[in-house]
């Protein structure tokens, strides 16, 4: 499989070990018996071509000499040697199997946990970080199980290859050197490779990550309408596979070179080791080497060559692994985005209200400031509304209040106290929120609603309830399954194997009310926040929807943003931003007949509605 790393080519000599020990440790607590059975069977399978290159040699010696004593135990070990050579190699890919699949959990446990540090928005909406992120996900588990299996394979290798040397010094040390010397070449050549192929890991990145951002265009359902109508599917298929044909030429060329590499390499081996051979045979006939010797030598050449040649490749495998790691390990150390105190106060119940005092706000350092200044203040037990044309950053006040981001000047206080001295998670307990761009989970019913608040998965009755306050319920309980049925065609679960096609999809309006029964589970939330919570809704169902609100939220604080100025109408207090500035304030009555921004948007509204009824008549 190919990789896509973001690290380059080299990592310092001191991170890698740092990794290669963090990879390795990782491996161990995740499958201890796996890894040590593993390390066994990689000692044995190693020593298994020399322990049966040295019996051979035994038998021959004592077939030439005439001296057949113990042959027959000899040979029991041979063939001892010879089943353990077909046997282990399958037991050994077993074991590893199940180390890696132990490995994989762990590091997707470690993965997740690590990203619910990031409390806020910012470092998600880093493409850098995505980048990062999605390295991580995709090959975070590949590093460790690919570096201990590489690890092992090296100890497999070097085994096998210092026994062969060790019997070639016992028997002639200029054997040893002969064969060494042989070896020499592949080692040199294999680490070339090497370098080309961790290099053109990296130019893959670039290709890999479109061609599957075309994939997913072409096969998933967001983008799956606009395909249709407009025929895009001819321009991001021939997209995608440019995208491919860009990886396989790359691909490509350094197969070419490898392969003209190891063609030059194969003959140079069996040049250097002919040689040796054609001298050992030599050697062997002046009566200077017995026949044993000369098939010990026979087979200690290929043997190791080959060690050596996999030796060099485990030593790229481990580099590639370390590259991946790095990418793995940059997300599970990144720093929280958002500063929390060292011991951050849980939120209180709020009594008095929400103030922000001069917040100015910008997604990036080099974007434009898109709140500049803005106080406003959401008294305890009122409904403020917050109105003004798109992209006035109506949205980013609520993100701000439920700490996604900090301001970057001025500060936000819940009773008086700065947001950013109390807990986050503690301070989003006491908030529900139906935000503009709501998640249609591909969940049951019962679990669209339950995500509101997951102490209620169990307790039908409460999400009933949240389903009949939003105005779903009757929809909901008249599903093939009730509130167990799946709100999306793309699963279906267990339950649904005997008739896969009780997965149902809501319209738009119906997921709005979905989403609403959600925060109307935290209907005691000390601040509900709702953006845009009707724009899905017909008329009636808006007006419904007010009602119910101005019930549910007596007497509790609530923020109100919306387009339908009618909707708002009621709000205690109306703030309305442009371009990240509260420009008017005030109620209803107040604000029209100061005849600002809100009366004129406002008459815009209505008149609209009167040329409606005016044409309808
Ligand atoms: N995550 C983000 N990263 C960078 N810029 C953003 C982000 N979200 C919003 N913006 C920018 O901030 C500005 C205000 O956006 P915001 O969503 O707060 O406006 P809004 O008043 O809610 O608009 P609308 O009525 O269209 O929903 C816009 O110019 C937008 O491009």
């Amino acid at each position: 499989m190919n990789v896509g790393t973001g690290a380059g080519v080299r990592l310092a000599p001191a991170r890698a070990l740092r990794h290669a020990r963090d990879a390795l440790g990782l491996t161990w607590r995740a499958a201890p018996v796996g890894t040590a059975a593993d390390l066994g069977l990689a000692v044995l399978v190693g020593l298994i071509p020399v322990l049966a290159a040295w019996l051979t040699k035994l038998v021959l010696d004592r077939l030439v000499t005439g001296t057949g004593t113990g042959l027959v135990v000899l040979g029991m070990g041979l063939a001892g040697t010879a089943a353990a050579g077909a046997v282990l190699p399958h037991v050994r890919k077993y074991v590893e199997a199940e180390r890696s699949r132990a490995v994989a959990r762990m590091v997707r446990r470690r993965l997740y946990a690590a990203l619910q540090r990031f409390v806020g928005l910012a470092r998600l909406e880093n493409p850098a970080f995505q980048d990062q992120l999605q390295v991580a996900q995709q090959t975070g588990h590949l590093g460790p199980a690919q570096l201990t299996g590489n690890v092992l394979a090296t100890v497999q290798s070097v085994i096998g290859m210092t026994g062969f040397i060790g019997v070639l010094l016992v028997l002639n040390p200029w054997m040893a050197v002969l064969v060494l010397l042989a070896a020499l070449p592949t080692l040199w050549i294999q680490l070339r490779l090497n370098r080309g192929r961790a290099a053109m890991l990296l130019r893959l990145e670039h290709f890999q990550r479109r061609d599957l951002f075309f994939s997913q265009l072409l096969i998933g359902i967001p983008a799956a309408k606009e395909i249709r109508l407009f025929g895009l599917g001819r321009f991001f298929g021939d997209r995608m596979l440019g995208e491919l044909s860009g990886m396989h030429d790359t691909e490509h060329r350094l197969d070419r070179r490898e392969m003209r590499a190891q063609v030059l390499l194969g003959l140079f081996g069996a040049a250097a080791a002919g040689t040796g051979i054609v001298y050992t045979i030599g050697v062997a006939s002046d009566g200077r080497l017995k026949i044993g010797d000369l098939a010990l030598f026979l087979a200690a050449v290929p043997g190791v060559q080959s060690a050596l040649a996999s030796l060099v490749g485990q030593i790229g495998a481990i580099h590639q692994a370390l590259l991946l790691f790095d990418h793995y390990d940059a997300v599970v150390r990144a720093e929280p985005d958002l500063t929390l105190p060292a011991a951050p106060r849980p939120a209180p119940p709020l009594c008095a209200g929400i103030e922000l005092r001069d917040v100015w706000f910008r997604y990036a350092e080099d974007h434009p400031w898109v709140l500049q200044g803005v106080n406003l203040h959401l008294p305890y037990g009122s409904t403020t509304a917050l109105v003004g044309l798109n992209g006035a950053g109506k949205s980013t006040v609520v993100k701000l209040l439920c700490r996604f981001y900090d301001p970057e000047r001025g500060s936000i206080h819940w009773d008086g106290v700065d947001l950013r001295d109390l807990d986050p998670v503690s301070l989003r307990s006491r908030l529900g929120a139906v935000f503009q761009d709501f998640m249609a989970y591909d969940l049951t019913a019962a679990e669209n609603i339950a995500v509101g608040d997951l102490a209620a998965i169990e307790d039908r009755s409460r999400l009933r309830a949240a389903a009949d306050d939003a105005g779903i319920g009757d929809r909901l309980d008249a599903l093939p399954r009730g509130y167990d049925t799946l709100l999306t065609r793309i699963f279906f679960d267990h339950g649904d194997r005997e008739d896969p096609q009780t997965g149902v999809v809501l319209s738009g309006g119906q997921w709005q009310r979905v989403a609403l029964a959600r925060s109307f589970l935290r209907a005691g939330c000390d601040l509900l926040i709702l953006d845009e919570p009707s724009a899905g809704l017909d008329a009636e169902a808006e007006h419904d929807l007010h009602r119910r609100l101005r019930r549910l939220r007596q007497g509790r604080t609530s923020l109100l943003i919306s387009h339908r100025l009618n909707a708002v109408r009621e709000a205690d207090v109306i703030v309305v931003l442009d371009g990240g500035r509260v420009v008017e304030q005030g109620g209803h009555d107040e604000l029209m007949t100061v005849g600002g921004d809100y009366a004129r948007l406002f008459d815009l509204q209505a008149s609209g509605y009167r040329e409606e009824n005016a044409g309808v008549s």
